[in-house]
C-alpha cells in the first residue's frame, strides 16, 4: 500500500469484479439501443475505460470536465465546464460515467444540463457515492460502492494531481490534504 495512505477500501480484484457486474447490468438495460458514454474528466477515465470494456453495446464515447474541487479536498460548490462534449447529445442515449459523488453539487449541476440538451435519456452510472455528505439528491442508475465520508484516491481519483495510478482505492492520510 502507498505510504500516503491509512487503508484500502477496495483491492484491484474487487473493483474488476463490480465493473464487470455495472457493465453487465448496463449491457442488458439498453438491449438494442446505442449509448454516449460521457466521462467526466478527469477522475472518471479509468473506471471509464475499464466499464466501456464490459459493455456489450454500441457505444459512442464523449467526455467533459468541469471544475468543483480546485486543488484542497472539499468541494468549493461552484461548478463551472472547462471542457464541453465534442458532439451533440440530441436524441442519443447518455450515460454519464463518473468517479464519485460527495455532495451531488457537481452532478445536480451536470445532469440538468445534459437534460437540457435533448438528449433521448440520461443515466448516470457512478463507481463511488458518499451518502452522507449529500447536500442535494442525486439520482443514481448505477452506483458502484457506497463509502463512508472519507477523503479517497486511487483508480482514477486524486489529490492535487497524484495518486490516480493507484490500482486500488485508500483513504488519504489527513495530514497528507492538511498539510
Ligand atoms: N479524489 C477525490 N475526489 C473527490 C472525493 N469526493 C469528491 N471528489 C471530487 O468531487 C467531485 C464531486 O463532488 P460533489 O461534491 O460535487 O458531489 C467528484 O467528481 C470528484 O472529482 C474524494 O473522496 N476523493
Ligand atoms: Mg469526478
Amino acid at each position: 500500500m502507498h505510504s500516503d495512505l491509512q487503508e484500502i477500501l477496495f483491492t484491484e480484484e474487487q473493483i474488476k469484479q463490480r465493473v464487470r457486474e455495472m457493465g453487465a447490468q448496463i449491457t442488458k438495460d439498453y438491449a438494442n439501443e446505442e449509448i454516449v458514454l460521457v466521462g467526466v474528466l478527469k477522475g472518471a477515465v479509468t473506471f471509464f475505460t475499464d466499464l466501456a470494456r464490459i459493455i456489450d453495446r454500441p457505444v459512442a464515447f464523449d467526455f467533459i470536465s468541469c471544475s468543483s474541487y480546485g486543488s484542497g479536498a472539499t468541494s468549493s460548490g461552484q461548478v463551472a465546464i472547462k471542457k464541453d462534449l465534442d458532439k451533440s447529445v440530441e436524441g442519443k442515449n447518455v450515460l454519464l460515467v463518473e468517479d464519485i459523488i460527495d455532495t451531488g453539487i457537481t452532478l445536480s449541476w451536470l445532469l440538468p444540463l445534459l437534460r437540457a440538451r435533448k438528449a433521448k435519456s440520461v443515466k448516470l452510472a457512478t463507481l463511488l457515492s458518499k451518502p452522507s455528505r449529500r447536500k442535494v439528491d442525486v439520482p443514481v442508475d448505477y452506483n458502484g460502492f457506497e463509502i463512508p465520508d472519507a477523503f479517497v484516491v486511487g483508480y482514477g481519483l486524486d489529490y492535487d494531481g497524484r495518486y490516480r495510478n493507484l490500482p486500488y482505492i485508500g483513504v488519504l492520510k489527513p495530514e497528507v490534504y492538511s498539510k
